[in-house]
């Protein structure tokens, strides 16, 4: 059983910690948190010279507590405020939030309709564009030093990545950032829900196999030309692709209608549109940075071996994360639903064989408490029983594959054991995964 809507912070200054505490909780939060960055402490911004804006600020301080939406009191007071007037100035909350209230001026040309979402950096908010006459995603970062620096880097990233973003790299676009009240604001072209939304509103049923080819083939486009760039993403994941269009079709769900046809049909949602793209460009590192093993990237299930192992990461841990996410799209659970190191590890070797010795004996000092006699030391190592049970209860690849595909199966898996290879040397590049017979074969379907 899930359990929906945990919520969980990591202090920016932990490393190398077990990420979460999952005794009594579910494998697997709403919106999984990143670690502690896993902000590189070399990153400096530059350029943060254009678009500054220092909204007029009015009113006097007040602070409204831990509740960052304020009530809606935008058909009282705010009809009472000139349309391109500045909410009062009011403290941030205790994280460095800003407190807004629907209805208001984020500076006199967005109005905030919602809030969309809310990480580590800070919250997403829907706001009207009154120049562009559009809707737009504002990413309200943190008025703290380091989530201000990092995002910098994000807008300095975006920059980069549109300036040569010729025919659409599938990376979301940024539209203007600006500086308002200490927090730094990122404006994004609106885009509609996440892949893991989508799994979420369809109580986690797998995606079509032709679907999941036309999301593997735009999100390895989307990272061939990061890499191209000489940029890694390091935090690739459901949650940071999103459909470009909300729109959706029902379509009879046949295997859950079989399962239980005393229930009547049973249904699923289809995007009508496949077209993705990707977010969340705030821990992109550039490919000459030392990534020896000073500090870990991604998100938990996503997260390569040689970053748990310490052995260095660069473009391949991107390579890893869209193994997972393929298989998580195929057959909608995170593949490795853990949080905690060795037992991720052991799931790897549950799932893909046993890690090849010469990356074990390379392994850092830190990861060395996983290993005993040069292999990992599972299961005696294990903390729980239930920790044995949960890397037991695991397929192989192909067989965890051939449950849920009903064709294509031979392509998709060799495809994910080329994405899923332990030596990061040796696995695909985007570029090579690319040219696969998963996605090149003529007689697929184009969704
Ligand atoms: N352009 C956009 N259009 C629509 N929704 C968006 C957009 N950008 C972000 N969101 C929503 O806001 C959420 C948070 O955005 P994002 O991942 O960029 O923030 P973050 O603080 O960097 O998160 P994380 O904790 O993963 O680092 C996303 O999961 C998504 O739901």
């Amino acid at each position: 059983m899930r359990q929906a809507d945990i919520k969980v912070c990591y202090p920016m200054e932990m490393d190398y910690v077990t990420d979460f505490p999952y005794s009594h909780m579910d494998r697997r939060p709403r919106k999984r948190a990143k670690l502690a960055r896993e902000i590189p402490q070399t990153q400096t911004h530059s350029k943060a010279y254009s678009g500054i804006y220092y909204g007029q600020e009015v009113g006097s301080v007040t602070s409204f507590g831990t509740s960052r939406v304020l009530p809606d009191y935008a058909g009282l007071s705010l009809k009472g405020l000139a349309e391109k007037g500045s909410p009062p100035w009011r403290d941030d909350d205790k994280d460095g939030h800003y407190m807004f209230a629907l209805g208001e001026n984020l500076t006199s040309r967005y109005k905030i309709l919602r809030k969309i979402g809310e990480g580590t950096f800070g919250q997403v908010l829907e706001c009207w564009d009154r120049e562009m006459r559009e809707p737009v995603a504002i990413k309200v970062v943190r008025s703290i030093k380091k989530y201000r620096e990092a995002a910098m880097v994000e807008v300095d990233v975006l920059q980069l990545l549109g300036k040569y973003d010729r025919n659409s790299s599938r990376c979301v676009q940024i539209r203007n950032w600006f500086d308002y009240r200490n927090h730094i604001c990122i404006v994004f072209e609106m885009l509609g829900p996440s892949l893991y939304d989508f799994l979420r509103k369809n109580n986690y049923r797998p995606f079509p196999v032709d679907l999941v080819r036309e999301l593997g083939r735009q999100l390895l486009e989307c990272v061939a030309f990061v890499h191209d760039l000489r940029l890694i993403h390091t935090d690739l994941k459901p949650e940071n692709i999103l459909f470009v269009s909300s729109e959706y079709i029902k379509v009879p769900d046949l295997k859950a209608t079989s399962r239980s046809p005393k229930e009547g049909t049973s249904y699923k949602r289809l995007p009508k549109s496949s077209t993705i793209k990707v977010i969340d460009f705030g821990s992109t590192a550039h490919e000459q940075q030392n990534h020896k093993n000073n500090y870990i990237v991604s998100t938990r299930h996503y997260r390569a071996p040689e970053v748990i192992l310490g052995l260095g990461w660069s473009f391949p841990c991107d390579i890893w994360s869209i193994g997972c996410i393929l298989v998580e799209l195929c057959s909608g659970e995170a593949l490795f639903q853990t949080h905690e190191n060795l037992e991720h590890l052991a799931m790897m070797e549950r799932v893909l064989g046993p890690i090849p010795q010469h990356l074990l004996n390379r392994a850092d000092r830190q990861a060395q408490k996983y290993l005993r006699g040069g292999r990992l030391d599972w299961p005696e190592g294990a903390v729980s029983r239930e920790s044995i049970k949960a890397v037991l209860k695991l397929p192989r690849l192909p067989n965890l594959v051939m449950q849920h595909v009903d064709h294509s199966a031979g392509d998709l898996i060799d495809l994910l054991q080329g994405l899923l290879r332990f030596d990061p040397y040796r696995r695909l590049t985007a570029q090579e995964a690319l040219r696969h017979p998963f996605f090149t074969r003529e007689h697929y379907k184009r969704f």
